[in-house]
């Protein structure tokens, strides 16, 4: 049976630290073959994907702040664990010879492109899929809140969480074996109950501009195209 998408224009946003699969730190080459093969599967289903992936396989500023670092400092490395993931999924996707282009919050013209709503608007009306690295380039910014504002401009129907759990939880799964996972509540019950799977500040980005939220695991094969079409395990966001 041929699927239908329930979302025309998505973004998708990845956890770095899934990125690093069974390895411990960086990039497991396996998972973002698989990862990309999905991503092709979205687009041969008319969906425009827009990817934001995170950097927390590679380095994050406040882990940076807690070992005696510069915040700031750190956070900029975090940025940049977000370029590299990017390359690394572009490159899937190209030996994929899905059409793909990598915009960059923080401008490194020798790289790839820099960010501007006009280029990744052009790019995904074309059909291509965009990366936007370098989250929204401030630190003191989490790439959740750069999913969400990407989502704002580039008027996305949904933002797609593929992260480390299933879903949505009265709290965090991995520290409280009593947690209940939620199937569908608002933005605003989230930011009320201060539910730490996405920054607060891109739950009130993504409530603004009445973008649902989809939370899901990207560790279920499949479950990118599932939770496309609205069958997969998930919660919803919205109000
Ligand atoms: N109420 C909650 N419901 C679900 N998960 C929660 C909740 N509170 C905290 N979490 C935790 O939030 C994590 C997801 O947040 P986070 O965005 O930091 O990680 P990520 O998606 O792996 O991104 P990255 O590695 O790119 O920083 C989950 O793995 C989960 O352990
Ligand atoms: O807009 C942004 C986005 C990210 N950062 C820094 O990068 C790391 C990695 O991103 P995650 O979302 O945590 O995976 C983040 O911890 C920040 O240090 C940023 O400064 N600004």
């Amino acid at each position: 049976m041929t699927e239908t998408a329930r979302y025309g224009k998505v973004i998708l946003k990845l956890s770095g630290e899934a990125l690093m699969g069974d390895k411990g730190y960086g990039i497991d080459g396996a998972f973002v073959d698989r990862i990309a093969g999905e991503i092709a599967e979205a687009v041969d289903l008319g969906v425009k994907v827009g990817l934001v992936i995170g950097g927390g396989n590679i380095v994050r500023g406040m882990t940076v702040a807690a070992e005696g670092g510069n915040r700031v400092a750190g956070d900029h490395m975090g940025m940049l664990a977000t370029v590299i993931n990017c390359i690394a999924v572009h490159g899937a996707l190209a030996k994929r010879g899905v059409p793909a282009t990598v915009l960059s919050a923080v401008p490194m013209p020798n790289i790839c492109e820099p960010f501007s709503q006009r280029a990744a608007t052009a790019a995904m009306d074309e059909g291509r899929v965009v990366l936007f690295a370098g989250g929204t380039g401030n630190p003191f910014f989490t790439t959740d809140s750069g999913a969400a504002l990407r989502a704002a401009e580039m008027g996305c129907d949904a933002i797609l969480k593929g992260t480390q759990v299933d879903g949505v939880y009265s709290a965090d799964p991995k520290t409280d074996p009593s947690a209940v996972r939620y199937e569908r509540l608002g933005h605003r019950e989230a930011i009320e109950k201060g539910l730490a799977v996405m920054d607060m500040a891109a739950f009130a980005l993504a409530r603004d501009n009445s973008i649902p939220i989809i939370v899901f695991s990207i560790h279920q094969a499949g479950a990118i195209v599932d939770v496309l079409c609205g069958s997969g395990r998930a919660t919803v966001v919205g109000d």
